[in-house]
């Protein structure tokens, strides 16, 4: 380990013993129950590659607050680190801020269901420092609120699902009858929009004295000396002007509104995220999930890392789920160990960075992934086309106004009917396609009433209930029904098209009964026994070969 190393691992490990400022020590001591994150033992110390601090050093990378303070001074002012003048530049951005546009277009983009974008892109980030964006391969972007006016490609672009192919039209068809996209896609697509607009944009960058950048970073020292009250201000500056971390922010009129800091293991292909805070007023508006996408897709494409490992924060481990992270580690120990600094009070967590995701663009791919599976099930079936409803409903007295056969039901045959296919019963096949058939349904209808109405318990079922007798009857039940009104619609022979309409109405008769009357009176007892009789009559008489009697 040369003298640099030394000193910065000699900092780390003083740090928990060290006299933290007086604004640390009032933060802390509120929340340390919460949060308290303290470093490994110098064992731990990771065995930080010289050249970079070597770098850091010959470059002058900060070291101290004085070193912080000198750079606040260069930056016009902006910030100090004691907690006045954080508070005044975190205030002052937030200040600036429009905080009901983020929000507005969230709405609007839930509202938006335009179709899916014209353009395949290929994702490429630039250089290191350099903002963080997707560059068209054409030159075509989405424009705000305008995704998904062109033509498909045809294929999937970007993350494509496998075997997957979207027609030409898709996107007419897609956008006559698709949902509303889900909230992480339109949060995804409203920031998209916002980055697209200039409004927004994402940089990664690290220590590099440029004025503007520095300013940045203190403004991103700022937030998480705020939101991570219990890590040492010192701690957070030193990484984050530390010259082998990065940070990627994101940057809305030129003030900082989050990042994340980490530190690229090149050799060992992963990365630690030291410190993620997005500032207080525009949390949980999706910035949080931007941003680790950029992340993510920056450090692959131009760190070429595989995995993010950090420790997160008891109370940040739900958002780091939903970003892909785990608590199981599978990066392989000795990719890891002894490299990044242990905490207490955290929970050791990796995210594998996917080697092909589109991660700055996934709502087009979840929206062309969509797309391509709406396409598909329209192809194997037509559940898509509303077809106008049948009209032939029932008048009081049990006779149709309009008759219409089976296969006149709008939709029917559309839907993959056919004559042959019809029916739950073997009279179902009979009802409806020819006269002989419908004959020998109403003889079975007609001495299955019969055998009701012959039967002992029959008797409260054979006319409808008298309203004079029972006032409340029809306020409690509202689809009365009897043995003299089913043998009404059996004898126009037009009603019960189908035997299942027929069974329908015994059934409701029964529920009715046993509905408006308790479990201990004659009538529900009646309805229960007589509704045994008929099933057993339904069943013997739809038994193959059995004789309808009459
Ligand atoms: C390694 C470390 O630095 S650990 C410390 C992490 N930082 C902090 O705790 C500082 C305070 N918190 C923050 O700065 C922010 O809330 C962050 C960075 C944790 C999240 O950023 P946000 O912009 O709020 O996240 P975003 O809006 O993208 O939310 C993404 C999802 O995570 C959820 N989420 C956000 N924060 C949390 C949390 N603390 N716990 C559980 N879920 C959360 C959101 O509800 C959202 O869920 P949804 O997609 O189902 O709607």
């Amino acid at each position: 380990m040369d003298t640099h190393s030394s000193h910065l691992a000699a900092s780390n490990r003083s740090r928990s013993s060290q006299s933290p400022s007086p604004s640390h020590s009032a933060s802390a001591s509120a929340t340390s129950s919460i949060h308290k994150r303290k470093l490994a033992s110098e064992d731990h110390a990771p065995p930080f590659p010289p050249s970079s601090f070597s770098a850091d050093t010959r470059d002058g990378a900060l070291t101290s607050n004085d070193d912080l303070e000198s750079i606040s001074a260069r930056g016009g002012g902006a910030d100090s680190d004691t907690d006045d003048e954080s508070d005044a530049l975190v205030d002052d951005d937030e200040e600036d801020f429009d905080n009901d546009s983020s929000m507005r277009n969230f709405t609007a983009a839930r509202l938006d269901n335009s179709g899916a974008s014209a353009v395949a892109r290929n994702s490429k980030l630039k250089t290191e420092n350099a903002t963080v964006k997707n560059e068209s391969s054409d030159g075509a972007k989405d424009g705000g609120g305008t995704a998904g006016t062109g033509a498909v490609g045809p294929t999937v672009a970007g993350g494509s699902v496998p075997g997957i192919m979207v027609k030409e039209d898709a996107t007419k068809i897609f956008t006559e009858n698709i949902q509303t996209s889900g909230a992480y896609s339109a949060r995804e697509e409203s920031l998209k929009r916002e980055e697209e607009a200039g409004r927004l944009k994402f940089v990664c960058l690290s220590n590099d004295g440029i004025d503007e950048h520095m300013v940045w970073l203190v403004g991103l020292k700022n937030i998480f000396a705020r939101q991570l009250p219990n890590m040492p201000k010192e701690y957070i500056v030193r990484l984050v002007m530390d010259r082998s971390h990065k940070s990627v922010m994101v940057i809305r009129r030129n003030h900082v509104v989050g990042g994340i800091t980490y530190r690229p293991y090149v050799s060992q292909r992963f990365g630690e995220i030291a410190f993620c805070a997005i500032t207080a007023d525009e949390q949980v508006k999706g910035y949080g999930t931007r941003l680790m996408n950029h992340l993510k897709q920056y450090a692959r494409d131009v760190d070429g890392l595989t995995h993010f490992l950090t420790y997160a924060d008891n109370n940040a481990v739900g958002y780091f789920i939903k970003q892909g992270f785990t608590k199981e580690i599978h990066l392989e120990k000795d990719r890891w160990h002894g490299y990044i600094k242990d905490y207490d009070g955290g929970i050791l967590m990796e995210c594998r960075i996917d080697p092909k995701l589109p991660y700055t663009d996934l709502s087009t791919m979840i929206r062309r992934q969509r797309q391509a599976i709406d396409e598909k099930i329209r192809e194997l079936s037509n559940c898509h086309i509303v077809y106008p409803g049948i009209d032939f409903q029932k008048k009081e007295a049990g006779v149709p106004k309009k008759i219409i056969k089976v296969e006149d039901i709008p939709g029917l045959r559309e839907a993959g009917w056919t004559p042959d296919q019809w029916g739950h019963s073997r009279f179902g096949a009979l009802s409806a396609s020819t006269d002989s058939a419908r004959k020998h349904l109403t003889a079975f209808m007609r001495a299955l009433l019969k055998s009701m109405h012959d039967h002992v318990d029959a008797w409260p079922f054979k006319e409808p209930v008298d309203a004079r007798d029972v006032p409340d009857y029809y306020d409690i039940i509202k689809d009365p029904m009897d043995l003299k009104t089913m043998s009404k619609r059996v004898e126009s022979e037009q009603y019960y098209v189908t035997f299942e309409m027929f069974v329908a109405d015994a059934k409701r008769m029964f529920l009715n009964a046993r509905t408006y009357n308790s479990p201990d009176t004659i009538y529900y007892k009646c309805a229960t026994r007589l509704e045994a009789h008929f099933q057993s009559k339904v069943q013997s008489g739809l038994q193959p070969g059995a004789k309808i009697q009459q």
